[in-house]
C-alpha cells in the first residue's frame, strides 16, 4: 500500500517524509490557493522535496486546454502527475497526454464505470472520491472494489488513488487489497 498526502503545505510534507508516510503527494487548486502562495513557488518546494509521483491539477475545460497546461506541467519535474478531471473532455485529454507519456491521474471518479473508461483512455492513475460517495448516501470503497475487480479482471495497471478519504476504517471494508 502507498500512501499520497494530499496537501500543498510543506510543513505537513516534510513531517510525513520525517515519518516515512509519504509515497507521493496529491493537491488541487484550493489546496495550493490556501498556501497564499504563488502556484510555482509552492510547487517548486513539493518537487524539491518529493521523488514520488506529485499530481498537479490542470484547471481548464476544454481538452486542449488540459492538454496544453498539462503538458507544462508535466515539465516541472519527472514526478509530475497531471491531474484531469473525468468528464468526456477530461478523457480526451488523457488520451492525448498519455499517448505522449506523461502520466495522468484521472479525478473525480464516482463509478467503477468511469473508472474503466480512465484506464482504458490511459490514466496511470485513478482517484474514486470514497467520502463524497459516503456523503450522498453510497458506499465509496464498495465502488473501489468493483474497480479492483474489474482492473483485475482487464489486467489494467492503472493504479487506484482512494481519495476524499474521512477516516481510516474505509480501508478496513476492502477485501482485495493487492491495487491500493
Ligand atoms: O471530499 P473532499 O474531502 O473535499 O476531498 C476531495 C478530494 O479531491 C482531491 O483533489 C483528490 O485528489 C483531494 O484533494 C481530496 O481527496
Amino acid at each position: 500500500m502507498k500512501f499520497f498526502i494530499d496537501t500543498a503545505n510543506i510543513r505537513e510534507i516534510e513531517e510525513g517524509l520525517r515519518l516515512g508516510m509519504v509515497d507521493g503527494v496529491t493537491t488541487n487548486p484550493s489546496l495550493i490557493a490556501k498556501e497564499k502562495r504563488s502556484f510555482e513557488e509552492v510547487v517548486h518546494d513539493i518537487l524539491e522535496r518529493v521523488s514520488g509521483p506529485v499530481s498537479l491539477e490542470v484547471v481548464g475545460l476544454k481538452s486542449e486546454e488540459m492538454v496544453a497546461e498539462g503538458k507544462k506541467l508535466a515539465k516541472l519535474g519527472d514526478q509530475v502527475v497531471v491531474k484531469v478531471p473525468m468528464t468526456t473532455e477530461g478523457l480526451k485529454a488523457t488520451n492525448i497526454l498519455s499517448n505522449e507519456g506523461i502520466s495522468v491521474n484521472q479525478t473525480l471518479i464516482f463509478s467503477p464505470v468511469q473508472a474503466l473508461m480512465a484506464a482504458k483512455a490511459g490514466a496511470d492513475y485513478v482517484s474514486p472520491f470514497v467520502g463524497r460517495l459516503d456523503d450522498a448516501s453510497h458506499n465509496g470503497m464498495d465502488i473501489v472494489e468493483q474497480i479492483i475487480t474489474i482492473y483485475d479482471h482487464y489486467g489494467f495497471d492503472t493504479e487506484i488513488i482512494v481519495a476524499s478519504v474521512r477516516h481510516p476504517v474505509m480501508f478496513w471494508k476492502v477485501r482485495s487489497w493487492a491495487r491500493i
